[in-house]
């Protein structure tokens, strides 16, 4: 298993002091920013795009940026991002018509690729590809807004992928992403993630180095 990643998801940052909120989250403990980014197409809701990717990096954000993208079709963005710093890309199979194609030109572009499945999106969609990933992102609620529920059945899908990615024998990341808060990532961890996004549970609190220690203790209570 890959070393615990606490990433917090700047779609609950305040937008108006972005780069301010990055600074004082990676200060306060926090080892990557999770980029959220939708286009009122795939998901029904409007974010941010490489600009705001490039801004971080011109400001002095050197942390990875770990870009999850709900944009539909994908592909086309995919350099941009890559250009302006990302580290890490990540894209749903729905919004791509050529699945390994994709994944493949995210690694040309020279970063880290990744597959993410919502929550009703079934373990199927890995068969073929998994090797070739760096990162499964599995959604623990419906892709679209901050400050929803953790759906308790991503528990189950998390221990079947944990076994899918220790059978490959590979270095590839599971990260859970959605409803991640102090008081259930032990047993999300337990499940087999060691990547957590948590977005409304780190910004929606007044110390972010207070929250994102008590994120990382509750993870090593258990691995
Ligand atoms: O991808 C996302 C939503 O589509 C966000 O990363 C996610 O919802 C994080 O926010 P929170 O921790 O508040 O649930
Ligand atoms: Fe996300």
């Amino acid at each position: 298993m890959q070393p615990t990643v606490i990433a917090p998801s700047i779609l609950s940052a305040d937008f108006a002091r972005l780069g301010e909120e990055v600074d004082n989250v990676l200060a306060a403990g926090a080892d990557w920013v999770h980029f959220d980014v939708m286009d009122n197409h795939y998901v029904p809701n409007l974010t941010i795009g490489p600009m705001v990717c490039q801004a971080l990096r011109r400001h002095g954000v050197t942390a990875p940026i770990d870009v999850h993208l709900m944009v539909e079709p994908v592909d086309r963005i995919i350099p941009d991002f890559a250009a302006a710093g990302a580290t890490d890309i990540s894209f749903h199979p729905e919004a791509s018509r050529h699945v390994h194609r994709t994944i493949q030109l995210i690694k040309a572009e020279g970063c880290r690729a990744g597959l993410v499945l919502n929550p009703a999106t079934a373990l199927d969609v890995l068969d073929y590809v998994l090797e070739d990933l760096d990162l499964v992102l599995l959604m623990s609620v419906n892709p679209g807004f901050g400050g929803q529920s953790f759906i308790d059945s991503t528990l189950r899908k998390i221990e079947r992928v944990r076994e899918r990615i220790d059978a490959s024998g590979k270095a590839i990341r599971l990260e859970v992403d959605g409803g991640v808060k102090p008081d259930n990532i032990a047993r999300i961890a337990e499940a087999g993630a060691d990547t957590f996004v948590a977005g409304s549970a780190i910004f929606g609190h007044a110390d972010y180095r207070q929250v994102v220690e008590e994120m990382r203790a509750a993870v090593a209570s258990v691995r």
